[in-house]
């Protein structure tokens, strides 16, 4: 039998360029238990990825700020206070990066992302401010209310689905999977993970991106 899983996805369902990996398509459609997505990324990016995995819409966005289980959507955090820490950054000659369509933002409904080519003191300067953290995921800045996790959105997820986190394996990469390891029974670090990753993982994999994540589910299913 298989474990649930709880999966980030940039960094490790991906490559460096966040391309996602084909062997996703190989081990997570036929998964013989949960498959959670939990990722930094607005809304719609984990719902489409399991639209197209043929994978039930079970999904933590935006760093834990949405999840949807059983058809329920749940927010936490302040959209209202991240848009003011963006319009401050701004106002003091900060740049958000991603142009005018701003697709990284768009959809996004309880926090604010920022490129990582942007002023990154001024940023934490501003949200300081505001009293909201950073957190650097190795793909962009995100501009979040404090106590917002995936790993309590994992909860709220076993709650709904009557799991215990403890059953669950997680895979990750960044500061933002942290709290994920702290909750599941069992957690891996790829090895391009940051060093937060890192020392909160079970333990750390010898191979980065796909290929680490594909070896840990590779042998789960054997
Ligand atoms: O959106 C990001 O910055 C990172 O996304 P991830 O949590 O799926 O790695
Ligand atoms: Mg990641």
């Amino acid at each position: 039998m298989v474990p649930p899983l709880v999966l980030d996805i940039d960094g490790t369902l991906t490559d460096a360029q966040s391309r996602l990996d084909p062997r996703a398509f190989d081990v997570l459609p036929s998964w013989d238990a949960p498959v959670i997505l939990a990722t930094g990324k607005a809304f719609p990016y984990p719902v489409s990825l399991c639209h197209y995995l043929g994978l039930p819409e079970t999904v933590i966005a935006e760093n834990g700020g949405v999840v949807l289980v059983d058809g329920e959507v749940t927010y936490a955090g302040n959209r209202e206070a991240a848009q003011a820490v963006a319009d401050e950054f701004v106002a003091r000659g900060g740049d958000l990066g991603w142009g005018t369509a701003d697709t990284v933002n768009r959809w996004r409904e309880t926090e604010i992302a920022v490129s990582l080519d942007a002023d990154e003191a001024l940023l934490r300067d501003v949200a300081d401010a505001f009293d909201l953290e950073v957190i650097d995921t190795g793909f962009a800045y995100h501009v979040k209310s404090h106590g917002v996790e995936k790993g309590v959105g994992l909860e709220h997820v076993c709650e709904t689905i009557d799991y215990d986190p403890e059953d669950f394996v997680a895979i990750g990469d960044s500061e933002n999977d942290a709290s994920t390891f702290r909750v599941v029974g069992q957690s891996y670090a790829v090895a391009n993970a940051d060093e937060v990753a890192k020392a909160a993982a079970d333990e750390v994999l010898e191979e980065s991106y796909m290929d680490g994540t594909y070896s840990v589910l590779d042998a789960l299913r054997e």
